[in-house]
């Protein structure tokens, strides 16, 4: 359990202070050999090989403070880096910390920060190992997470999708667009489990291990969009990904209510969703509980009912 929320800014405690009121809730598991306080952590590996991967989330870009609480960016931050792991096939073991905040920053915000992390993490048994902490200019707040994780099965490359695949996802589409949809509009109160979705995102993470299992042949996680990260495995692979429009209406009405016109944007395009996305060899291999969106043929990009799709999705240089 945390302390009572504190009343102060970040100016006002030492940096000790500070991470005396983190340490104390974070989660571990047998995996770690050394936690958080010395200079680095020790981690435990049975397979012989580390998987790692690292995503930053900054204020105004990836949240704002009024959509979004401290606890909200916590299970997000967590969220996001264990998708990564799941779509390589992996499991996470620990996580790595980072937070970068202003002076004026509410010591509150980071305890709120803190529970959302270690709520996220500990549901799914991952250590948090440790991190840093670093002061910024007013108005500046970000976080960078590192996650460790292990794989029992060979690796799932965005890269290994040949013609004569199936495409199918496991998770959800288009939700978290049309939360962060609805947000920008004032009206959350139209859908507030889309919002809850895009503020909190939980992924279908234990499916990764599944699908490498059962001979996934490529797989990554939709962070900025299906059909930008379908097209990052056509071009890896050096194929063509068919989409079928009958296969992905269902997810479009799905949110038309909530979001009208904007809802097949939301399915095609919409970012941080952070479901998995993967080709099998056949029908036959597809693992429950994944839906089936399309085929992988010859040729290069990705197509819509025959038509070639361009642009779309999150770029965050390009926009
Ligand atoms: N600044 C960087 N230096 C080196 N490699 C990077 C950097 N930024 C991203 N990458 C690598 O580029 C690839 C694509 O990154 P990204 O789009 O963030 O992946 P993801 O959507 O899986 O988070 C990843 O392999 C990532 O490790
Ligand atoms: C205030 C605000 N504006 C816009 C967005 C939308 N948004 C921010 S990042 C992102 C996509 C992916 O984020 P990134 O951290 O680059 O994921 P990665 O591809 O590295 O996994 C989207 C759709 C948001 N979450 N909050
Ligand atoms: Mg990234």
């Amino acid at each position: 359990m945390l302390p009572p929320v504190h009343p102060q800014t970040l100016a006002d405690v030492s940096e000790d202070d500070l991470l005396a009121l983190i340490f104390p809730s974070l989660p571990t598991n047998d995996s770690v050999l050394v936690g958080p306080g010395d200079d680095t952590a020790q981690l435990a590996t049975g397979s012989g090989a580390v998987l790692a991967t690292t995503d930053a989330m900054v204020l105004g870009r990836d949240w704002r403070d009024e959509w979004s609480t401290g606890e909200d960016v916590g299970r997000k931050c967590v969220a996001q880096n264990v998708a990564d792991i799941a779509a390589m096939g992996g499991v996470t073991t620990g996580l790595l910390i980072t937070l970068v905040a202003a002076p004026e920053t509410n010591v509150a915000w980071v305890q709120s920060f803190t529970k959302g992390l270690v709520a996220a993490a500990g549901e799914i048994g991952v250590a948090v190992l440790g991190g840093d902490l670093s002061s910024a200019p007013a108005g500046v707040r970000m976080i960078s997470v590192t996650a460790l994780g292990e794989t029992e099965v060979p690796v799932v490359h965005r890269s290994g999708a040949t013609p004569g695949d199936v495409i199918a996802f496991a998770g959800s589409l288009g939700r978290s667009a049309a939360g962060l949809e609805l947000l920008q509009r004032g009206t959350p109160d139209l859908a507030p489990e889309l919002v809850a979705y895009h503020c909190r995102p939980r992924a279908a993470y234990e499916q990764g291990p599944v699908a490498a299992r059962c001979g996934a042949t490529a797989m990554l996680d939709l962070s900025d969009g299906l059909v930008r990260d379908l097209g990052r495995i056509a071009k890896a692979s050096g194929v063509r990904a068919q989409l079928d429009g009958a296969a992905l209406a269902p997810f479009v009405e799905a949110l038309a209510t909530a979001v009208g016109e904007e809802a097949r944007a939301c399915v095609l395009t919409g970012g941080e969703e952070h479901s998995l996305l993967a080709t099998f060899p056949d029908r036959g291999a597809v693992p429950e509980g994944w839906h089936v969106l399309g085929t992988v043929g010859e040729g290069a990009g990705v197509v819509l009912d025959g038509e070639l799709q361009h642009g779309g999705g999150w770029d965050h240089f390009a926009g």
